[in-house]
């Protein structure tokens, strides 16, 4: 376990980091991959173009977790993916990932992470690291925890570059949880968002807004 001035160092050099990279967006309405809503969005996709600031993140992140004895990482595609694997360079370790190839439907904006490409036999008997760039609900790290013990590997924690505040080891079925740095900002289910409430429009540029109006849509003309 890293030492608390060490955590604390590493929490102040990913805050700097996703600053300088405009990566934390606050006051607007931002549709989330679970369908929950909220205020607030870490946009990993202003950190991954800058391969720079993403080796320093995942060089932080590997230092956070070397104590683990993991065996192998794994991320959900794709930002789980990204961070994974650049982690594990970092660690000397291989890395796998996980993946939703089902359609969306319009009741959830994608379908469950499930190993492809034989990935399932790499984690087999395992002590395996499950990696995400950003934790929200959990429900990423759930599907993908799910995934690697249904394969037969042991997942020893979790852990990602930024936590959201609403879920911690236990809501992610896991022995322990690490992060870097938390972003602890509103987020409602769709049902309870007083944003939507308000009238404020969602945000389309970013997170899944444009998808989640599309699903209305569909569903209006379904009824
Ligand atoms: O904890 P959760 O509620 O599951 O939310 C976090 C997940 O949401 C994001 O993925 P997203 O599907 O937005 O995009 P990606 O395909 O670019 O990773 C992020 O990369 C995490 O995997
Ligand atoms: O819940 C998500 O989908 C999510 C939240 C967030 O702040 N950033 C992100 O990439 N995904």
């Amino acid at each position: 376990m890293p030492d608390q001035s060490d955590a604390a160092q590493a929490a102040a050099e990913t805050q700097q980091m996703l600053v300088e990279c405009r990566a934390l967006l606050a006051d607007d309405h931002f549709v989330y991959i679970s369908g929950d809503h909220g205020s607030g969005w870490v946009d990993k996709d202003a950190i991954f173009v800058d391969l720079q600031r993403v080796r320093q993140l995942t060089q932080l992140l590997a230092a956070a977790v070397r104590d683990l004895k993991t065996e192998i990482l794994c991320g959900p595609a794709t930002g789980g993916l990204i961070v994974a694997q650049w982690t594990a360079y970092e660690l000397g370790l291989p890395a796998v990932f996980a993946e939703h190839t089902q359609p969306r439907t319009s009741q959830q904006l994608r379908g469950e992470f499930t190993f492809h490409r034989g990935y399932d036999r790499l984690v087999t008997g395992r002590r395996v690291l499950v990696v995400d760039d950003v934790v929200n609900t959990g429900l990423s790290v759930r599907q993908t925890v799910a995934a690697v013990q249904a394969a037969g590997g042991e997942v020893v924690a979790a852990a990602a570059l930024v936590h959201r505040g609403n879920v911690d080891a236990a809501g992610l079925s896991v022995p322990e949880y690490r992060y870097l740095m938390e972003y602890d900002i509103p987020d409602w289910t769709a049902a309870e968002c007083p944003l939507c409430r308000a009238g404020v429009p969602v945000n389309t540029r970013y997170a899944h807004g444009q998808d989640y109006l599309d699903a209305q849509q569909q569903r209006a003309a379904d009824a």
